[in-house]
Order: structure tokens, then sequence, then C-alpha cells
């Protein structure tokens, strides 16, 4: 039998990546879904060959982008070369309060979750149990699993119904997010193809640093060449610089736009491309993907 593509993903299993990475790649017979501990060894992983591909989390509709990823993407120590984005994946996120079974919420001291779940259900967390000892750890579905081996029934994990199946918990609570319409976007990255395949599908994600922190206007400069070759943003984010050369508080971008590789657009793509060359002090293609909704 053929050997199977590997894909490596935020563990452990049942978590909401581990949910992200099954609608990417659903077939079980092609493909083999490697949990990893962090987010970051999911794009050494990736670089490293030891997968194909990797999926991670990049931002929510409630609580905004993961840093854990922007970090990776800045690759500020150029570790992390050969990784690009090659597509994208919304789930729907729906959190749970999980416990021991037989467990009851006014007992529960300690929560457990990773730091994106607590920030989307911040509101009923401080309505429910105020003042509870918050535990951030590395994922959801390892929330779960410290409760199903540990403690007693003062804790509980948020994470979602599959980790509750998965690590035989209690329900305590139910939908927890502050927003029913609470979704993630991930993205599915691989490696760069030689042949400079890829270039400008259906969104595109580019990170810069601007020329100059102290003239006015150095940053609308670069997000003008998008504007004036008609190429339509769908997102930006920044995390600090910290590269040779720059101070504290100056930052480095990241850029997502439409565009394809077909006709015109390529045209276009490869343009602001050119532009970014010229305009910025440095900047990386981070890759392009069909884009999941219209
Ligand atoms: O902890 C998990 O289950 C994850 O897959 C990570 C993650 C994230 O970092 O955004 C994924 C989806 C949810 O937004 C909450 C947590």
């Amino acid at each position: 039998m053929a050997q199977k593509t590997k894909v490596a993903f935020l563990g452990p299993v049942a978590s909401y990546s581990h949910q992200a990475t099954k609608v990417a790649f659903p077939d079980e017979n092609t493909h083999e879904l490697i949990p990893v501990k962090t987010i970051r060894e999911v794009f050494d992983t990736v670089q490293a060959r030891g997968t194909e591909y990797g999926v991670v989390p990049f931002e929510n509709s409630t609580h905004g982008p993961v840093s854990m990823t922007l970090e990776a993407l800045a690759d500020r120590g150029d570790e992390l070369r050969d990784v690009v984005v090659c597509g994208e994946v919304y789930l729907g996120v729906h959190h749970f309060l999980l416990g021991k079974k037989g467990g009851r919420l006014e007992d529960v001291r300690r929560v457990y979750s990773h730091p994106q779940a607590f920030g989307q259900t911040g509101r009923w967390m401080r309505r429910f149990l105020p003042g509870v000892e918050m535990v951030e750890v590395s994922s959801t579905s390892k929330a779960a699993e410290i409760v199903a081996t540990g403690g007693d029934e003062g804790w509980a994990a948020v994470a979602g119904e599959m980790a509750g199946r998965e690590y035989g918990l209690g329900v305590l609570g139910e939908r927890i997010e502050d927003r029913g319409d609470n979704e993630t976007r991930f993205f599915v990255v691989g490696r760069k193809q030689e042949k400079g395949e890829g270039r400008g599908k259906g969104k595109n994600l580019v990170s810069f640093c601007v020329g100059s922190h102290d003239e006015p206007g150095a940053l609308a400069e670069v997000l003008g060449c998008f504007r004036e070759r008609g190429l339509n943003l769908t997102s930006i984010n920044s995390v600090p610089g910290l590269r040779e050369g720059m101070r504290p508080f100056e930052y480095l971008f990241f850029v997502e736009f439409e565009g394809t590789g077909q006709v015109d657009e390529g045209v276009r793509v490869k343009g602001v491309l050119e532009d970014l060359e010229s305009k910025t002090k440095g900047w990386r293609y981070l890759g392009g993907w069909e884009s999941a909704r219209r």
C-alpha cells in the first residue's frame, strides 16, 4: 500500500485543531494525522520534512489572532524558511465546561484550558465561576486530559464536546462561548514548491517591515500599493519586529489579500510583490491558497 501523507496538528487528540485537520484531510486511507505538543512544533515538523503538511489556528472571530501562530510566521530566527500557507479551514467552535463524571459546577475551584478558549468564554466564566483559578495549558484537549487523569471534582476544563467524549468527562456547562457564532480560521501549512508554484491563488499572505517608523505614512504607503493595483485586503496583523537593526515598538506587519494566479489578477499579485521589494525594509511571501469562503 502507498505511504500515507502525514499531517501534524496541535494535540493531543480531540483538540479543535484535530477537528479542523479532519475537515482539511478527511480521508484516513490516504492521510495520517499526527498530534504534536505545540503550534511551534507543527511548523518545525513541516520545515524538517517530518510531515508534508500541518494545520494551525490563525484567528478566532471572538478573540482575534492566535499569537503563537503569528510568532512562528514572523520567523525572526530564519528557521522556517520553507513553510508557507497553502489552505484554510473555518471551524465553528462551541466550548463546554467538562469535569469528572458526577461532579457539580459549584464544586469547581480550578479550570484548565488554552488561552484562546478562555478568551472566548470570559463572560460565562465571570458569571458562573467568578474568581476561580484559571490555568493555561497548551490546548483544550490537553486540559481535558489533565482533568481526566488527575485532581478531583474541583478540577474542570474548557474544551470541545469531542474532547469530553474522548477523555470520558461529564458536562458541567454547554455552549459556554460568549457568542454563538464563534469560529476559528485555521491555516494548512506546507513547504514552498521549488518552481514558485502557489503564488497568488484565492488569497495570499505577506509579511514586511516598513522603511521608517519615524516618518508619517510609511505603512500607508505600502498599503497604498495594494489599493492602486485593486487588490482587496482581508486581514492585517502586527507583532514586535525584533529583527536586526529594529528598535522596541517597531513592527513586522502581516497582510492578507485577495488575488488569484489567473490572468490579470496574477499580474497584479506579481506586481504588488515587486512593489514590496522597493517599498519595504524586508518582506516575505508566506503563501497563496484557494479561499474557503467567498
Ligand atoms: O486548544 C485547541 O483545541 C486548539 O486547537 C487551539 C485553539 C486556538 O489556539 O485557537 C483552536 C481553536 C479554538 O479557537 C481554541 C483553541
